[in-house]
């Protein structure tokens, strides 16, 4: 039975997920040396933003095939170092989205009317109006930096409110921009005019400390700024030195640079000018269970050899695309390992032709299951769609997209081409129906057969007897044809002829098949 690591809090109903599949292992707050020492006995790891999966627990972690993020951030996961090991990482991309929006919108309520500070001085027995008084949100301007799935929840609400909307996102078109209520402008226009900023971006090189000194002297004193995205995206001790100083007027933070906040840091000191929150923002009861149920599902499908709907390294595999593509993926595999074959082990280019149907979708992803099945020989199960791709790079794999709409012989067709140690061949294949795979083209000679698991390939000349010659010559091995069938383009021209046989080839057979007159060379694949 598979074991499944789960090392922060999740709520049950993930638990109960997993358990129909695996052994479920709940163990918060491991040390990171525990959890290198016992990761090797776990396929599946399910976190939210309290464990970091570093580069030293993913190369202890030999049997895990996925990490499942209970939530959207995947920054404290090294991400490079889990595609090269071949573990896919998945996430809930929208399970927590209105949890973390309603927070950004509730801590900027809260810093404008002193809620946190009033509520204190209220239980600590006094009554006290004076000190309170804040500022309403009604017509004031709402920078939004990050116009994604949360930024566009909480532009949403905020327009209601009767604000304002300014919004930096250098990914977002004006379109959609303008769809949301929102003016699209540069980040200084927004730093400068607005009342209220709100980040809503991932932390990355390129937002790390993206509020820092010189933005703080840029916005208004009477500005107020609220992180609910990930701390390290605001220099924090610029931060406390802006409030301090008066150059804004307040902040309100759910996450830090560091987790949990260090006891002695300075934005601990800065009173009513400061509201914080321990990372709440996906904490509501419907968020907990949205991403436990999104992720746990995902691992699940994974841990049955299915595949996961919000991967988030591998490459074109979204969920609707995937739901699309999933029997040509079948196909790609089945015939880039095929091609891999004929074309011999030390394949150097490959050439996916998308034809048809086929050439109107998104190639990625038919590139990766190609990929993976032009390396299944070589490199077996530790090849996947997470790593196959780097796996061809690394091999020096040079590999061509090409589409052909006019191709209609079929509804989509998948071509692939592959030079390797043996020349270079190209298979053709279709699906009959919606699931049954056919090869319909070795070598651009027509054929149509299912893949099996053995099978002979020959190429010849078209003359009578070959056919016989083998037939006997295997029968005289106790090689039994399961199904045969030629292919050819012109009477008494070249030919290939494909064999589905019971068994696989003994060894020393193919020598002595490529004797036979008019064989002009035979290739066994085992699929
Ligand atoms: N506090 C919490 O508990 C909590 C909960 C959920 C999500 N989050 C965090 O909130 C953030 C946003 O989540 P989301 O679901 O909206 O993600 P999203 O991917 O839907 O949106 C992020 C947006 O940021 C934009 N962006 C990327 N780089 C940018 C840059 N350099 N400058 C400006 N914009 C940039 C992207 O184009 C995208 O539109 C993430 O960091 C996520 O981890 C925090
Ligand atoms: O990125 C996220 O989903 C949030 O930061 C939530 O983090 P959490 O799951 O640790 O609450």
């Amino acid at each position: 039975m598979s074991k499944v690591l789960v090392s922060d809090s999740i709520d049950q109903v993930g638990i109960d997920i997993l358990s129909q599949v695996a052994q479920v292992d709940v163990k918060i707050g491991l040390p990171p040396e525990e959890l290198v020492r016992i990761i090797p006995e776990y396929d599946a790891l399910m976190i939210r933003s309290g464990t970091r999966v570093t580069q030293e627990i993913i190369e202890a972690a030999n049997n895990l095939k996925i990490i499942g993020r209970a939530g959207v951030g995947v920054d404290n996961v090294d991400i490079p170092a889990a595609t090269r090991k071949g573990i896919v990482v998945v996430n809930s991309p929208q399970g927590n989205t209105i949890a973390a929006a309603e927070h950004a919108l509730t801590m900027m309520l809260s810093m404008s009317r002193y809620v946190p500070d009033a509520n204190q001085s209220v239980k600590t027995g006094q009554w006290d109006r004076k000190s309170f008084v804040g500022v309403e949100v009604y017509k004031k301007t709402l920078g939004i930096v990050g116009l994604g799935k949360i930024g566009s929840h909480v532009a949403a609400v905020a327009k209601a409110m009767g604000m304002k909307l300014l919004a930096y996102d250098p990914f977002i078109s004006q379109e959609r921009a303008d769809q949301i209520g929102c003016r699209l402008v540069d980040l200084d226009l927004l730093i400068q005019e607005s009342d209220y900023i709100t980040l809503h971006i991932p932390k990355t090189k390129e937002t790390y400390h993206l509020f820092n000194a010189e933005v703080f002297a840029k916005m208004k004193p009477t500005a107020r700024l609220i992180n609910c995205a990930r701390g390290g995206v605001i220099d924090e001790t610029a931060l406390a030195d802006a409030l301090r100083t008066g150059q804004i007027a307040g902040a309100a933070l759910d996450v830090f640079e560091n987790e949990p906040l260090e006891a002695d840091s300075p934005l601990r000191e800065l009173g009513s000018k400061i509201v914080l929150t321990p990372h709440l923002g996906a904490s509501t009861e419907e968020a907990q269970v949205n991403v436990a149920i999104d992720v746990a599902e995902q691992i699940r499908d994974v841990l049955l050899g299915l595949p996961a709907r919000s991967a988030v390294n591998i490459p074109g595999l979204y969920p609707d695309v995937l739901e699309k593509l999933k029997p040509y993926l079948q196909l790609a595999e089945t015939l880039g390992n095929l091609v891999g074959q004929l074309a011999g082990g030390r394949v150097d280019f490959l050439d996916v032709r998308l034809q048809g149907e086929l050439a109107g979708t998104s190639s990625q992803a038919v590139v990766v299951a190609s990929l993976k099945g032009l390396l299944s020989q070589a490199l077996r199960e530790r090849v996947n769609y997470v790593n196959a791709g780097i796996e061809a790079k690394e091999r020096g794999i040079r590999v061509i997209e090409t589409r052909d709409a006019s191709v209609t012989d079929y509804t989509g067709s998948l071509h692939l081409e592959a030079k390797g140690s043996l020349g270079t061949h190209s298979v053709t294949g279709a699906l009959l129906g919606d699931h049954e795979i056919r090869i319909t083209s070795v070598d651009d000679f027509p054929i149509n057969v299912p893949p099996t698991r053995y099978m002979l390939f020959t190429l010849h000349r078209d003359v009578p007897g070959i056919i016989g010659n083998i037939g006997s010559l295997l029968g005289r091995f106790n090689v039994n044809i399961a199904s045969m069938q030629v292919g050819r383009k012109i009477v008494r021209g070249e030919a290939v002829m494909v064999l589905s046989l019971d068994d696989p080839l003994p060894e020393g057979i193919l020598a002595e098949i490529i004797k036979v007159s008019g064989i002009r060379d035979a290739y066994t694949v085992t699929l």
